[in-house]
Parts: structure tokens; sequence; C-alpha cells
């Protein structure tokens, strides 16, 4: 079944469909025109403006064990927040995609959270999971890509793996592309790319707090 997102409020992008069948079969679903290239665009010249001080190195790991290691990934990072106007639009967007994937598949997804991330070129990502079964409570990664005419030849491919190492997928991070899979089951990597490359990392999250005290959410 697909369905299609209502429009939340005039700020809220107004998104595409997603097939919850296919995601609820396979544990992933990639989706070429999520989001209109108009509105693409304006995050994507939102992302252009920011400078140097608005961008942090990515790590890897979360609050006490969080380190950046260069050989593992090269990319620049900015925590999405509800106080920029286009974060803000991109937070509701995704927000209205929660509750529709809890309504959909009724996976109890507690919250979002996400980051803007810049590749130069040449940067990668090497192989990885972004949860590990037990150990986080990062269920459903989202990926969305603000590249204006991406060609093959850019590279910057999103490369998914199978079970047994099998390339199931070879993404461009075309603009207007949302890709979907589960946190703990895909391996995946970014390859180096011609190009400055840019997306939206996120992850929905269930709630492990515990007595109260809220997990740490990076
Ligand atoms: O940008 C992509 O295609 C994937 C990024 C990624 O794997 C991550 O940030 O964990
Ligand atoms: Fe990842």
């Amino acid at each position: 079944m697909t369905i299609t997102a209502p429009e939340i409020d005039q700020s809220a992008f107004k998104t595409s469909a997603i097939d919850f069948d296919q995601l609820a079969a396979s544990g992933y679903v990639i989706v070429p025109n999520f989001l209109a290239l108009e509105y693409c665009q304006q995050l994507f010249d939102y992302a252009q403006q920011l400078t140097a001080a608005d961008w942090q190195q990515a790590g890897i790991g979360r609050a006490d064990q969080y380190t950046t290691n260069t050989a593992v990934r090269q990319d620049k990072i900015r925590w999405l927040n509800a106080q920029a106007t286009p974060e803000k639009a991109y937070l509701d967007m995704m927000e209205n995609l929660r509750l529709q994937v809890n309504r959909e598949l009724f996976m109890g997804l507690f919250d979002y959270e996400c980051h803007l991330a810049h590749y130069p070129p040449g940067a990668f990502y090497r192989k990885h999971l972004d949860a590990f079964k037990g150990r986080s409570n990062r269920i459903l990664t989202t990926v969305f890509y603000l590249n204006p005419d991406w060609q093959d030849t850019d590279g910057g491919q999103l490369v998914i793996y199978g079970e047994r190492g099998e390339v199931l997928e070879q993404v461009l991070p075309e603009a207007g592309k949302l890709v979907v899979f589960l946190s703990d089951v895909f391996v995946h990597e970014v390859l180096a790319g011609q190009r400055d490359r840019f997306s939206i990392t996120g992850w929905y999250r269930h709630n492990t707090s515990v007595n109260g005290v809220v997990d740490p959410t990076r």
C-alpha cells in the first residue's frame, strides 16, 4: 500500500509517497523524488551559505565514546535544530513521516535526530552499521540528498550491502532522493566523489530512557 503524506502546515514541505510494504518486506526503501526539487533547492542553497563555523568534523560513536577518525569518515556535519527556518521545515517533514511509519508499520518510533553532512571531493565514509543490536536506540536510518544534477561520473554513491556482503544497491546522491533502512541490519558505505556532496542523515529512535533519565541523543 502506498500513501501520500498530508501537508501538515504551510511551512512544511510536501512529500511524495513512500512504499511502506517494500520497507516492511526488505528492510529498506529508496524514494527517488521524495521532495520536490524547489524545496530541495532551498535546503541546498541553505547548506551552501553556511560558513566553516557552522560545521564540525564528524565523529564515530556517541557521548563518552565519541572520537573523530578521518580514516573511517571524512565528512563535516551540522546537527539540525528547530531554530533555523529551513532546518525546522525539514524536521517537521520528518516528524510527519515518523507518525506515518508508526501508523503503517507499528514501529513505535519515539523521536528523530539528524544532521546535514558535507563530503568534499575525495571524502568517504567506510563500511559501517549505524546501530548495533541491543546497544543503540537508533532504529531507522534516513538519508536525504540535496545535490542537483548529480551524474554517475561524479561518484559518491551510497553502497548498501546484504547479509552475505553482496551489493544490494548503489545509490547516487541525487537531489530529492530519500533512502530509508533499518539501522542495525544494513552495512553501508559512502564512496569518494568528484564533487561536493550534501545530504541530511537522520535516525528515528526508540525511547530507552530509564527512570526519567533520557538517553543522550548523540
Ligand atoms: O550520506 C550517505 O549516503 C550515508 C551517510 C551515512 O552512512 C551516515 O552518516 O551514517
Ligand atoms: Fe551510516
